[in-house]
């Protein structure tokens, strides 16, 4: 048994992380921290856990973190790169849900984050927490920052074409829709049911900082540069992404299926499904599964993969506790075993 800590309880990639670590065999949560909710129960802000945990939000500072094993931080951008240094100094192996750890490139970090990054040496120790493309340096990780929730979608559904190097790397294109619950809890105008719903609409079409962190996923995996343009949208729903993936084939007469079936045969969150099945983000609710599929319609020369996760699950607590297994040297899939919610 380990104990862990959660920093940000409250939000929904912390309630996640919640939802998962209650039933975790390996696991006992010694805290949960929020600083506007201190001293609420956590079952009482979240009914779905009562008589699951029996403990009361805390602040950061009181919430004795020094002393867990673990520590989670599923807080905004720009808050574990200020206690990862004296958490980790204390012997305690973090994992970031954010964005702070996850660019090795610094300059281009500052530059799409908009803050000075407070722990540099620390970005170039981290290692970015993708199982399917880290996993042995997952294994021995101190600090491991986890993928964003559009990058897992993307970079997993582009790897095999890449890898194989049938595809122009240069030329690639990321349609991308994702549920509001993407955005956080945070209250905002943009996200009211009057304002996005019975509506659906690209946004960041001049740049997200999600592209950066996908090509540099690419470009460390295949080493070659990467050119992608990525436009994320905005769905009614509440949880889940589609990415549609295009990308212009180099070869002709390939087995696409056999190619992506071979990649991932031995990956247990990954499932290529048949040709032809339906890939739609339902079927993946609630789950650790990302489901793919790939084709080349009318044999056009162009390959389209389509990518489905829950951005709350395998983007985000979900791939955190499957970055803890692998961590603690445990079955990569305890805790994790899911079934999807549909419909
Ligand atoms: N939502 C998603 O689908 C995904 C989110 N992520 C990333 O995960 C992180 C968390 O996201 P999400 O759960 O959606 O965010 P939320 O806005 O829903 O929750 C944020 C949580 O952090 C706490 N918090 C805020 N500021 C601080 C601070 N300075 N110090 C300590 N705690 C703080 C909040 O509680 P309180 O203010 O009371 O302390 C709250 O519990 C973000 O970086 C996000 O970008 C990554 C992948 C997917
Ligand atoms: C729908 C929606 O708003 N999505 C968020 C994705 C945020 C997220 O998860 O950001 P990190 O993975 O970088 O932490 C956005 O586009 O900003």
């Amino acid at each position: 048994m380990i104990k862990v800590g959660i920093v940000g309880g409250t939000g929904y990639t912390g309630s996640e992380l919640l939802r998962l670590l209650v039933r975790h065999a390996q696991v006992e949560i010694a805290a949960v921290t929020s600083r506007s909710d201190a001293g609420t129960g956590v079952a009482d802000f979240h009914p779905a856990l009562r008589g699951e945990i029996d403990l009361a939000f805390t602040t950061p500072e009181a919430a004795g973190l020094a002393d867990c094993d673990l520590v989670f931080f599923a807080t905004p951008n720009g808050t574990a790169m200020n206690e990862a240094a004296a958490l980790l100094e204390a012997g305690v192996r973090v994992i970031d849900l954010a964005a702070d750890f996850r660019l090795k490139d610094l300059e281009v970090w500052q530059r799409w984050y908009g803050m000075t990054h407070a722990a540099p040496d620390l970005v170039e120790a981290a290692v970015y927490g993708l199982p399917e493309v880290n996993r042995e340096a997952i294994a021995t990780a101190r600090l491991v920052a986890n993928p964003g929730c559009y990058p897992t979608a993307v970079t997993l559904g582009l790897l095999p074409l890449l890898e194989a190097g049938v595809v122009d790397a240069g030329r690639l294109i990321a349609d991308v829709k994702s549920g509001v619950s993407g955005a956080g809890r945070k209250p905002s105008t943009a996200l009211l049911l009057a304002e996005c719903g019975e509506s659906f609409k690209a946004y960041s079409v001049g740049g997200h900082r999600h592209q950066p962190e996908i090509c540099e996923n690419l470009r460390h995996a295949v080493g070659v540069e990467i050119g992608l343009t990525f436009v994320p949208h905005l769905v009614p729903m509440v949880r889940g992404i589609e990415a549609s993936l295009y990308a212009t084939l180099q070869q002709s007469g390939l087995d696409l299926q056999a190619l992506f079936e071979a990649r991932y045969r031995n990956e247990p969150f990954v499932d290529v499904l048949p040709t032809g099945s339906p890939v739609e983000t339902r079927s993946v609710r609630g789950t650790n599964l990302c489901r793919l599929s790939v084709l080349e319609p009318q044999g056009a020369g162009v390959v389209v993969v389509q990518s489905v996760i829950d951005n709350l699950v395998k983007g985000a607590a979900g791939q955190a506790v499957q970055n803890m297994n692998i961590m603690f040297g445990w079955n990569e899939a305890t805790g994790l075993a899911l079934s999807a919610l549909a419909p």
